[in-house]
């Protein structure tokens, strides 16, 4: 059903640029305030980073989902921690059925003296980075520290919203367990009967902080839930950036901001590729109501989480094969 309803456009230069005005730095706190309150998802502009980096990440994302599968598997997440690495078409799972997308995942990386490479837990492990193409590993390095940047710039911003200090965040973002992906879309139709579960990627929402994120030209493919029900289609914005709020910050909030749902359907002829970037806290972050958040309502809805505890968990759900022998 068509949707008047447009996701909002916020132009966030009064935090990526050295400016200090402050006044104009609220009217933006203001703006994503009222973005999260009521919808959780908008247009992010202003944002700095330069298009030819945000293009070629689109381009490598699809010469490498072109590469032959035997390529592609020799970065499988089977052959590390069954987080890290390459999935192939329906390996990811969303509510216990199988994703129509292929997806190269990467984390922060831990030293071997982390616990969750100690017990050999997924993520514990190392990012598998493609040799081909040959730029991919230094462009989606220089993507990622531009995306770290942003983050803690549009996370300023969200302080700001929430009537705290700008840097009230830091604490629990100086070391922020990022999670970058780089995801391709088939045309669902041409998933086989049993694979053809109606979805490319289920209803879900984010279980980290909030999702930066870029995708090519297709249209209709994800699409958002609006507090009425409707979904609507979160097309792309030329030289924007979509932006998700998950879960963590609607745990932070008490619920006053949306980990809003979302989902994939993408049936066209194209291949779409799309750039998650997951802006996180710190791995052992304690994420809880904050106080300026219960003045509002003072009741709990949310119990305290150890970030990369409740990480560990949804990424252990993602896929099918659980194969804790790796190394
Ligand atoms: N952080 C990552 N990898 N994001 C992808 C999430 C896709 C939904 C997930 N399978 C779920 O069941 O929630
Ligand atoms: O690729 C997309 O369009 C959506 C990706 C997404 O929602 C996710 O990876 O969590
Ligand atoms: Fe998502």
């Amino acid at each position: 059903m068509p949707s008047k309803f447009k996701l909002p456009i916020i132009d966030v230069s009064p935090f990526t640029t050295d400016s200090s005005d402050r006044a104009a730095k609220l009217e933006v706190a203001k703006q994503i305030h009222k973005a999260c309150r009521d919808v959780g998802f908008f247009y992010l502009t202003g944002h700095n980073i330069p298009q030819e980096i945000m293009d070629k990440t689109l381009k490598l994302g699809y010469e490498f989902f072109h590469l032959p599968d035997e390529e592609k598997f020799n970065y499988s997440i089977t052959k590390q921690d069954n987080a890290r690495g390459y999935q192939r078409l329906g390996e990811g799972v969303t509510k216990y059925q199988k994703d129509w997308n292929e997806a190269l995942d990467f984390y922060k990386p831990v030293p071997r003296t982390h616990p969750l490479a100690l017990k050999k837990l997924p993520i514990g492990g190392e990012n598998q980075w493609p040799e081909k193409p040959s730029e991919f590993r230094a462009v989606f390095n220089e993507y990622k520290d531009y995306m770290l940047r942003l983050g803690d710039q549009v996370m300023r911003a969200i302080a700001l919203s929430l009537g705290l200090e700008e840097n009230f965040f830091n604490k629990f973002l100086d070391d922020c367990f990022w999670v970058m992906r780089i995801s391709g879309y088939p045309d669902l139709r041409s998933a086989s009967g049993k694979d053809r579960v109606g979805f490319s990627l289920g209803e879900h929402t984010g279980d980290n902080l909030y999702l930066i994120f870029i995708h090519d030209d297709t249209k209709g493919a994800l699409q958002v839930q609006t507090s009425d029900g409707d979904w609507i289609n979160a097309d792309p914005l030329q030289g924007a950036f979509v932006v998700n709020i998950c879960d963590m910050l609607n745990v932070w909030t008490n619920n006053i901001y949306k980990s809003t749902l979302h989902r994939v359907v993408h049936k066209g002829d194209s291949y779409r590729v799309t750039v998650p970037f997951f802006y996180e806290p710190n791995y052992d972050a304690k994420v809880e109501p904050l106080e300026a958040c219960l003045q509002i309502d003072p009741v709990k809805h949310h119990e305290p989480i150890i970030f990369g505890e409740h990480l560990l968990k949804k990424v252990s759900g993602n896929f099918e094969i659980i194969d804790h022998n790796f190394l």
